[in-house]
């Protein structure tokens, strides 16, 4: 099968500062479920960035899906990250004042790709997303700063699944809710990853929502660059 995801010497710095990553050699295969786990500034979200295109590998090579990213300039990455990658940021990153739905079909304004592998039209799969995510229907019509944070949570994880992106990545996104919830939103990510052939990569400091996932990678293992 061929990876998803393929690292080969991989480096990259900041500019001004010293070499943040080396990764020899990773591959991510089709269907895998991710846990990528790291101290506090080992560079989790820098390799999230790198895999989604967001910034550029100085060395080596960084494929997705074939693709190697670390050759195509900042407007191909774009194209790339609208079309195969789903994102659930940290902060969720929502557009304040778009309703729930608004927000989740936005991922399909700049994607054709995306729309074309819809099952339902945009407003139908948007809707069902969330209903499968358990946000509750009342809400789906109001602006998303009228959210409380696990529901905001479950929008940006409607949005980063529409159009089913063959890479769904998510960092952190679970840090403000308390354990179970944390386990219950997660369970629900996996199984709409699971329905739509979404390979997920998932950073996160929590020990407990290690063991939920098919493999677990520790980037202070997976760096030869040596941070202390
Ligand atoms: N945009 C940026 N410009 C310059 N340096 C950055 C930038 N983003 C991150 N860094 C630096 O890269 C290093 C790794 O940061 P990164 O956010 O990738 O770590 P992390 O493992 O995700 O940390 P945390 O678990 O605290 O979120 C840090 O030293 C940080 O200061």
């Amino acid at each position: 099968m061929a990876a998803l995801i393929d690292i080969t010497e991989l480096r990259f710095a900041w500019p001004d500062q010293p070499e943040l990553l080396h990764i020899e050699q990773l591959s991510v295969y089709p269907g895998e479920r991710v846990f990528i786990k790291g101290p506090s500034g080992s560079g989790k979200s820098t390799l999230l960035g790198l895999l989604a295109g967001i910034q550029k590998a100085n060395q080596g090579r960084l494929a997705v899906l074939g693709q190697d990213l670390t050759r195509l300039g900042g407007h191909a990455r774009d194209r790339f990250r609208a079309d195969h990658l789903g994102y659930i940021f940290q902060q969720f990153n929502l557009l304040p004042f778009l309703s729930v739905l608004e927000n989740v079909t936005s991922a399909l304004i700049f994607s054709r790709h995306k729309r074309s592998r819809l099952r339902a039209p945009a407003g139908a799969e948007a809707e069902r997303l969330l209903a499968e995510l358990q946000l509750p229907r009342g809400l789906w019509h109001k602006p998303v700063h009228n959210l409380s944070i696990g529901q905001q949570q479950r929008v940006a994880a409607a949005r980063a699944l529409i159009g089913r992106p063959e890479l769904v990545i998510a960092d952190e996104p679970t840090s403000a809710l308390d354990t179970d919830n944390r386990a219950a939103f997660i369970e629900l990510l996996f199984t709409e990853c699971q329905q739509q052939d979404s390979t997920l990569v998932f950073v996160s400091h929590d020990p407990f929502l290690e063991p939920l996932f098919s493999r677990v990678l520790s980037l202070s293992e997976l760096n030869k660059v040596n941070l202390c």
